[in-house]
């Protein structure tokens, strides 16, 4: 794992260097394999950053989107981490649907719909059983609790490693997420993470040990780079060292 660090003296400034990275990494992918496979971060933080995006000019038929977690709501609920993106990026562009791989919401059994999404991710890639994809790109927020994706603290989610995607548990509700393994088999990834509410987690999963059950940003160490992209808000600990 090769980890870098920056903390950006504003939002804005870790919204740009945060488009930058994903736009070299969406060059490089597509100059050697001719597709760039992202998944997205649902919260408040990265919105801004996929509006940004869709005012570039992209190769959008070579773009992949998935998602690293998602409520379980319907697509078109205020809540919905798939409707953040699409109203801040994909609906603003022409986007192939197809190019587009929802988390799906609407059975009403979220272990069955976690279990399709499963299927599809390894009909994508083309991966059996037991094998885990490497995507070009996993983009991450951090909750104020130290959670990532929908990998809450103490809950069985983050003892999953045979599946790709599982069933989260946020406080009784379930959510549907990737498991610690499939992230961790990424070529990179990236946390975005602003705000003052975030200090504390931060210093948690930056301690040289501690519980990563109790702080489940800790459990990621991808095989390839991991970024930490902090506004000052969040980073100013960090950055003192
Ligand atoms: O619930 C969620 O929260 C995290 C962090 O969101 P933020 O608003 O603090 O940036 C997010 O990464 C995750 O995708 C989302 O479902």
């Amino acid at each position: 794992m090769h980890k870098i660090i920056e903390v950006l003296a504003t939002r804005e400034q870790m919204v740009g260097r945060s488009q930058e990275i994903i736009l070299s990494k969406m060059e490089a992918a597509v100059k050697s394999r001719n597709r760039f496979t992202i998944a997205l971060a649902g919260g408040g933080t990265p919105q801004p950053i996929y509006e940004a995006l869709a005012k570039q000019d992209l190769p959008l038929d070579q773009i992949h989107i998935f998602w690293g977690d998602e409520r379980y709501v319907p697509p078109d609920h205020p809540d919905s981490n798939q409707k953040m993106a699409r109203s801040a990026w994909l609906d603003r562009v022409n986007f192939p649907e197809s190019n587009i791989h929802p988390m799906p919401t609407g059975s009403g059994n979220p272990q069955l719909d976690a279990e399709n999404h499963d299927r599809q991710i390894r009909e994508f890639f083309g991966v059996d059983p037991g094998e885990f994809p490497s995507f070009d790109m996993i983009l991450l927020g951090m909750g104020d609790d130290a959670h990532t994706a929908s990998l809450f603290p103490l809950t069985d989610a983050l003892q999953v490693c045979d599946r790709l995607v599982t069933v989260g548990n946020k406080d009784g509700q379930p959510r549907i997420t990737f498991t610690i393994p499939l992230i961790n088999q990424a070529d990179c990834v990236m946390f975005l993470v602003a705000g003052a509410s975030k200090r504390s987690a931060l210093a948690q999963v930056f301690a040289p040990t501690g519980d990563a059950n109790a702080y489940p940003s800790r459990f990621i160490q991808p095989q390839g780079e991991l970024w930490w992209l902090l506004d000052a808000a969040a980073g100013e600990e960090i950055q003192k060292g």
